[in-house]
């Protein structure tokens, strides 16, 4: 299965079958007829032999014995017209790839001297010293939509945003209620001139009235203060009208307690959090805190007796202070904000919100007996959910916590056509002014096209100076991290940087000064140190430098903030590779280039993850990877995302021909029009020998590969046939993660989690009642692959698994994602 396109490994006896054999005994007749009826053999063999090693021969490449040659002076070597590609395998002495055009270019010769090796270290060579080594060009599936891509090529018309802010100049924060301090407060504090479409409908909405709203609006379109300016606009009119009737202060901090905000993670909870204060600027007399864990409780304790006005939590921490702190009076709450209400019901919080809305409605019906009234206080709670989405589970969401909720939508031209969409799409797209496209990419060349895409991108300084690329788990982002962080040998870039050490991670070469870059160091692991951004020599040039970034939720909570500031901050040109821990409410500045190098698990998830681009008007470009054949067919949901989804042409396509021309030739015109074919393999040779030469590297490779291939089975139902893993070639799969060992050799020590339960499962499939059926096994159960039969449940048990895990450990304060192993 893994084999194709390999290469061809024969060897010929020293003794050699073409030697000219000495004839003894008999009478000089006999000797005569032997000798020349050997000698027509031995010319037949010698014609077929240089037919097959022609191209060998003339790419000196190869030691074919001499007296071969010798031995058939006369012969004419013609090449055969029509060949097939060797299928090739390596070990021996004579490693020679070869292409499926018979070009000899490609041969080279390939053996583990080859692989840089310093004295006395030890590789961890494949079992048996096996490797395979195959044509990055060769056996590579072919496209199934290729003769479509003319008619996508052409130039997407110019198409205004859809999430910037208002240009009227009627549309102004002051005319839809919002005071002018607060206005002049955004304008000259904030930069933020006029309202965005769904902002101008939520705060007309919500500063004159109390019924409850559902807000949905596309990503990046601002719906952080569009729940947010209203709320303070009332809050700080409550103020001015206790004020004003001089019968009370103005509100303070231990006036009470009046709005809740609810996010999913600690991540989205800063953020919202970070946004108020800068909101509270102009009201200083409004004191806003979060709880939101990773910090000791005693000062959450302390921070909600000294009182707060507003409160951001997640829902776990709030729960917990409900139950535990006396000190939290939520009698006067009045705003309940959920946001990514989705979100909050895909980790299951259901249970948590229906408790903190219970609490809520008892305490504030104990209070409104009580004699002491806060005045002008709002009788009635409003309660506003957010979400991108309107999936059953949100409906779910507004039934426990919405009462004849107003549906508020940034889009209002859409609401006729929306009747005949269903729920679940309503307003669900990607923003107009993004640019997408999508890369058809064939499984050996990922790797070499990944870089290839990031180096195109970084080559301008100033054309993209943040891009983030989406994988699929934690251990495919830390090797792909670590070959971005490396300096690969006979890499044609002239670094001026040096590299990390081997197997040492290396130490934090930010554009900043080395202090604040050692800040993305953790000691996470006892033994070695974890970096979470460096340079990357292998996108760095002469002329500016790019730095990496990793973040997943396998980091420790601290490091993945600092991670994300660092980034945030950065002003030099930066990458960061990301699982889908990044894809939700992140309003990271400057990105202006997203890659899906793994396609997302969900629709929705896709959209997130492109939405960290392309955010409040401003340009933004976002790439998909596809592997030729069934995962074409995921263009059409690419192309659903727009809101020219009929016609659906303005989703471009990249092919990896094309990536690689002009990401790896950077040395303006080449006459060979095949150079770039060179230059990756150069590149992959150069990655393949940097992970063969450590131990630890070709560790994480094999585990970045399992945990790539388990998390393949994991895409949601409706799209897993796009995603068939019956029709992953895992052999040329392997080559994208560096690796020249057959799939089913490979073994992963302490592989992470669920690694176990699920290799052994699966094992236990293959080797106990299905034995009678043993040619059926698929090598995929050795490497702890689902098997076709039970991808279904696999992907049902793996997700039920996953939010369990994404629970436990945002509970725990901990990692909010999963690593699938
Ligand atoms: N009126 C405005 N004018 C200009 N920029 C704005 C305006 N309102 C918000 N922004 C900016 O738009 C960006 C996106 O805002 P926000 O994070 O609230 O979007 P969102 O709709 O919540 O996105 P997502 O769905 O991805 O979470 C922020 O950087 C914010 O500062």
């Amino acid at each position: 299965m893994a084999d194709d396109g390999m290469l061809l490994n024969f060897s010929i006896p020293d003794s050699g079958i073409l030697n000219k054999p000495r004839f003894k005994g008999g009478n000089w007749r006999d000797r005569l007829t032997a000798k020349k009826a050997a000698e027509r053999w031995h010319n037949k063999a010698s014609e077929r032999l240089n037919g097959e090693k022609h191209e060998s021969e003339n790419a000196n490449h190869t030691k074919l014995g001499h007296r071969t040659r010798r031995a058939s002076p006369n012969v004419a070597f013609e090449r055969p017209t029509e060949r097939h590609v060797k299928r090739a395998r390596v070990s021996g002495e004579f490693r020679t790839a070869a292409r499926e055009d018979g070009d000899s270019r490609e041969f080279r010769p390939q053996s583990n001297a080859n692989v840089t090796k310093k004295p006395g270290e030890k590789h961890d060579a494949p079992k048996g010293g096996k490797q395979i080594i195959s044509s990055l060009f060769s056996y590579n599936p072919t496209s199934t939509t290729k003769s479509l891509a003319n008619a996508e090529a052409q130039d997407a018309p110019l198409v205004e945003p859809s999430n910037a802010p208002l240009k009227s100049e009627l549309d102004t924060f002051t005319s839809l209620g919002i005071s002018t301090t607060l206005a002049t407060h955004l304008l000259n504090k904030m930069d933020l001139k006029a309202p965005t479409a769904i902002q101008k409908a939520a705060i007309s909405q919500l500063v004159k009235d109390d019924s409850d709203a559902f807000i949905q609006a596309e990503t990046g379109s601002g719906k952080t203060l569009a729940y947010l300016l209203p709320l303070v606009q009332r809050l700080m009119e409550l103020s001015a009208n206790m004020k004003k009737r001089k019968m009370d202060e103005a509100v303070q901090r231990n006036s009470g307690l009046f709005a809740i905000i609810l996010a999913p993670t600690r991540e989205l909870s800063k953020q919202i959090a970070t946004v108020l204060e800068n909101l509270l600027r102009c009201a200083h007399w409004l004191v806003a805190g979060t709880v939101i864990g990773g910090e000791k409780k005693k000062s959450e304790k302390a921070r909600l007796r000294k009182g707060l006005n507003i409160l951001v939590a997640t829902p776990g921490r709030l729960v917990d202070h409900l139950e535990n702190t006396e000190a939290l009076d939520v009698s006067n709450v009045r705003w309940l904000v959920l946001d990514e209400g989705d979100r909050l019901m895909e980790l299951g919080f259901e249970q948590e919100i229906q408790k903190i809305v219970g609490n809520l409605n008892l305490r504030m019906r104990a209070k409104k007996d009580a004699a002491f009234r806060i005045t002008g206080l709002p009788e009635k709670r409003t309660t506003v959910l957010c979400s991108a989405t309107m999936k059953m589970d949100v409906e779910r969401l507004g039934q426990i916590s919405l009462k004849d909720a107003v549906h508020i939508r940034g889009d209002p031209v859409d609401k006729e056509e929306n009747i005949t969409k269903s729920k679940e799409d309503q307003a669900f797209s990607a923003p107009a002014q993004l640019k997408q496209s999508y890369a058809v990419v064939a499984p050996k060349l990922r790797l070499v096209c990944l870089i290839g895409l990031l180096k195109r991108s970084f080559a301008r300084k100033g054309s993209v100076m943040k891009a983030i690329v989406f994988i699929s788990c934690a251990d495919s982002v830390d090797f792909h991290f670590d070959v971005l962080s490396s300096k690969l040998e006979d890499s044609d870039e002239k670094s001026h940087l040096d590299a990390g050490e081997e197997d040492k991670p290396s130490e934090a070469t930010s554009p900043q000064k080395k202090s604040k870059a050692t800040k993305g160091l953790a000691q996470s692991d006892p033994t070695k140190l974890t970096v979470t951004y460096t340079q990357s020599p292998v996108l760095s040039l002469t002329s500016h430098s790019v730095t990496a970034y990793r973040l997943h939720g396998s980091l420790p909570q601290s490091l993945r903030t600092s991670t994300l500031a660092h980034f945030t901050k950065n002003s030099e040109p930066a990458v960061l590779l990301a699982t889908d821990v990044a894809s939700r409410g992140l309003d990271l500045p400057n990105v202006d280039l997203v890659i899906e190098f793994d396609p997302a698990f969900a629709r929705e998830d896709h959209l997130h993850r492109i939405g960290r681009t392309a955010r409040a008007g401003r340009d933004g470009r976002a790439c998909t990877f596809l592997m030729p054949g069934c995962e074409e067919g995921y263009v059409d949901i690419l192309k659903s995302d727009r809101k020219d989804g009929e016609t659906g042409i303005h989703v471009t396509r990249q092919d990896a021909d094309e990536i690689l021309k002009k990401g790896l030739i950077t040395s303006g015109v080449t006459k060979d029009k095949n150079a770039y074919m060179d230059k990756a393999t150069d590149l992959q040779l150069s990655i393949e020998r940097w992970a063969l030469a450590s131990p630890t590297r070709l560790e994480s490779a094999r585990r970045a590969y399992q945990s790539h291939v388990r998390a393949y089975a994991t895409h949601v139902a409706q799209e897993r046939g796009y995603f068939d893993i019956k029709q992953l070639h895992l052999g040329h799969l392997a080559k994208a993660f560096a690796l020249r060992e057959r799939p089913s050799g490979m073994k992963v020590p302490g592989l992470r989690t669920g690694a176990g339960r699920e290799s052994k499962r699966t094992i236990a499939r293959v080797r106990g009642a299905d034995v009678k059926a043993k040619k059926g096994v698929d090598s995929r159960a050795d490497i702890g692959v689902p098997l076709a039969h039970n991808i279904g449940d696999e992907a049902a048990r793996m997700k039920q698994a996953v939010r369990a895990k994404e629970k436990f450990m945002m509970s725990a304060g901990m990692a909010d994602e999963f690593n699938l192993g």
